[in-house]
């Protein structure tokens, strides 16, 4: 079989707009982003997520719940936290529970201004310890009464009998004064702003509030029960933001009593464990009106109790976050206050000079995977602003400068960037990196790890003439599905391509090595042409790889994270990547990677096997793909747009 491939590969140009002074700097007088001002408010602080932003204003005037869904790290719970700040903190409550002595198991709950809970609290026990003295003192002076009438008339036992009599008589019926003071379940200082609470994983008890156990639980030396209660998260955010990511995470129980102290503003406090004396306390309702920002990825709200969502989408508001911003002069000129805001805010390192500055800006295209537009995974990015401050300040320097935002590019890879790396040493040691010469049935995909790292991903076919009544399509674990689908979307392709029916057939796919990472159908047109190839015996070369999502009449639609996949397999050697047109502009890959690979966008299946396979008769194989143009109502047209075959 000849290895060398012999498709004619077109010559692609790609436009790189690099980042200029003038582009960053137009207009500004700054050398280092000690120059730029950081807004004091959090809510001025964020960047590109105007609409949330607003939502947050309107929501806290309205006292309105807000759900936000999206990427980890672009702004949720700094919204959350902004928006304590601009609730009213003249309405803050202290909460106290005071003991109620006709029925201890029920304490009682009372509300006064903030900051008068404490002052209300030292008075009780300044009062208990007045009154404790002058018990002792009456007791003491009985005692001494008691001692004295003996020695007059020389009744000693009697006399000794009596004092201890009297003594243990009042110490044990005198009311435990402090205990009775009343306890300060939630205390706010006047001046501060509304509370901001994050709830966040929280078990009931911490979430709901729970009662104390209490081992003695009679006879004069258990604590009482008031002061066993102890506030739950909902409680401490009274008047202020209860913030909860990840809300699927909270048990359907615990989801349910939000929900009742949503709808409620108070839920009374109990033992949460059935077998602790707590369990036997339950509180008057203690008052928890507070807003709640709800937040997470999107399953959060697969997961959420449907009855939850239903009160926050009805009295509330609903925000998606976004992941880029576009990459204007106004926005890069955010971007420069954010970095200068994560420097003021780290509080150790340097300012960034300019140069710094336009590396991170670049980046922060970089990671956007969009052309035109900057990400707004912010997380990650103040990530990389401090792991370059900490290199600036290790070595001495005045300011953080572009060669420390390089080197902190190369330190603070992600986690999946190195298993990536690891990964493709592997493959190498073992021989399962195949990128030169040709194979059949063999196609280097590309997949996405995490969110920021790519990886080849080798996919092989292999068929058989089927056992059962229908063709079968066997996959490895979770990607049994886009096999499937990928396979059924280009049957109508294949079966035109190769005069076979796919339903005659049993198809094994698999994935090597890797059992998920491949994001959506990003690797269908991989798997169409690993099966192509092992139906048509013909080779796939080997030093392509290629990622796209194929549509049923054989269009190659655009997928996510382009740059990463790319990046990757340059770094595994491959030198030619296809493509879907449609994601070119979104190709921002490092200079290092750009003379390592050739990109090669397509519109069509057919373009992706015409430079990918190698078939024996080249000429045979190119008329045939010609030929399946010509039926109008077929699955292409070459003449329509495409670039011809
Ligand atoms: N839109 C933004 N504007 C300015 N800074 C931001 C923005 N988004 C994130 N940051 C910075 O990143 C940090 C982390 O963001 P934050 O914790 O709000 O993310 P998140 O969306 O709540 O993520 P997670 O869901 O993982 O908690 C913030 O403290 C802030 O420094």
């Amino acid at each position: 079989m000849d290895s060398t491939p012999t498709t004619e590969i077109p010559n692609i140009e790609l436009t790189y707009d690099d980042l200029e002074e003038t582009d960053v700097f137009a207009g500004l007088e700054l050398s280092a982003s000690s120059d730029i001002d950081v807004p004091p408010n959090l809510i001025d602080q964020v960047i590109g997520q105007e609409h949330a932003v607003e939502v947050i204003r309107k929501a806290a005037v309205q006292r309105r719940h807000v759900m936000m869904i999206g990427t980890p790290g672009t702004g949720k719970s700094m919204l959350a936290k902004a928006m304590a700040e601009l609730l009213p903190k003249e309405e803050l409550q202290d909460i106290m529970v005071y003991p109620n002595p006709e029925d201890n198991n029920n304490p009682i709950i009372r509300t006064v201004p903030a900051g008068r809970g404490k002052q209300i609290v030292n008075a009780h026990k300044v009062e208990a310890r007045k009154k404790i003295q002058m018990r002792s003192t009456l007791v003491m002076l009985l005692i001494i009464g008691i001692i004295g009438y003996a020695i007059i008339t020389y009744q000693w036992l009697l006399g000794i009998i009596a004092a201890a009599f009297v003594f243990m008589a009042l110490k044990y019926s005198m009311p435990r004064e402090e205990a009775m003071v009343p306890k300060l379940l939630i205390s706010h200082d006047s001046n501060t702003m509304a509370p901001f609470i994050d709830a966040t994983g929280s078990h009931a008890g911490a979430l709901l509030g729970d009662v104390r156990h209490d081992p003695f639980q009679s006879g004069g030396l258990e604590t009482p029960s008031h002061d066993r209660v102890e506030g739950g998260a909902i409680h401490r955010a009274h008047g202020g933001v209860l913030f909860i990511d990840e809300i699927n995470t909270l048990t359907p129980h615990s989801q349910q009593n939000l929900l009742t102290a949503l709808q409620e503003g108070t839920f009374p406090i109990t033992g949460q464990s059935e077998r602790s004396s707590g369990a036997m306390v339950r509180t008057e309702p203690v008052p928890c009106r507070f807003v709640m920002i709800a937040a997470g990825n999107l399953d959060a709200i697969q997961g959420m109790h449907p009855a939850l969502r239903s009160r926050i989408r009805g009295y509330g508001y609903e925000v998606y976050m976004r992941e880029t911003m576009e990459d204007t002069q106004e926005n890069r000129k955010k971007f420069l206050r954010f970095i200068a805001q994560e420097v003021k805010n780290d509080g150790k390192i340097p300012h960034f000079d300019r140069s710094a500055m336009i590396e991170v800006l670049r980046e922060a295209r970089r990671r956007s995977n969009r052309k035109g537009h900057l990400t707004l995974k912010l997380r990650d990015m103040g990530g990389l602003i401090r792991v370059a401050g900490d290199l600036a300040r290790q070595e001495g320097t005045e300011f953080t400068s572009v060669k420390h935002v390089l080197a902190a590019k190369s330190a603070s890879r992600s986690i999946e960037d190195q298993i990536s790396d690891e990964y493709i040493r592997r493959s190498r040691d073992y021989d399962l990196a195949v990128v030169e010469g040709t194979r059949v049935g063999r196609v280097n995909g590309l997949a996405v790890m995490g969110s920021d790292s790519g990886s080849v991903l080798p996919v092989m076919a292999e068929w058989t003439p089927r056992q059962g009544e229908d063709g079968t399509v066997v996959a490895t674990g979770m990607l049994q599905d886009i096999a499937k689908e990928s396979i059924m979307n280009v049957s109508a392709f294949i079966k035109k391509f190769t005069g076979k029916d796919v339903r005659e057939m049993d198809i094994h796919v698999q994935f090597i090595g890797t059992y998920g990472g491949v994001e959506g159908d990003s690797a269908s047109v991989t798997v169409a042409t690993a099966v192509i190839s092992a139906i048509e015996n013909i080779p796939v070369r080997q030093d392509v790889a290629m990622t796209g999502s194929l549509s049923v009449r054989g269009d190659v639609l655009p997928i996510g994270g382009v740059t990463y996949k790319i990046e990757a397999a340059a770094k595994a050697g491959i030198k030619t990547v296809i493509i879907p047109r449609s994601n070119l502009d979104d190709v921002l890959i490092e200079d290092r990677y750009r003379e390592m690979v050739e990109i090669l966008p397509v519109d069509h299946i057919k373009e992706v096997l015409q430079n990918a396979l190698v078939p024996e008769n080249r000429e045979g194989f190119i008329s045939k793909l010609r030929k399946m143009a010509v039926n109008p109502t077929g699955i292409f047209d070459p003449n329509v747009g495409r670039s011809p075959v």
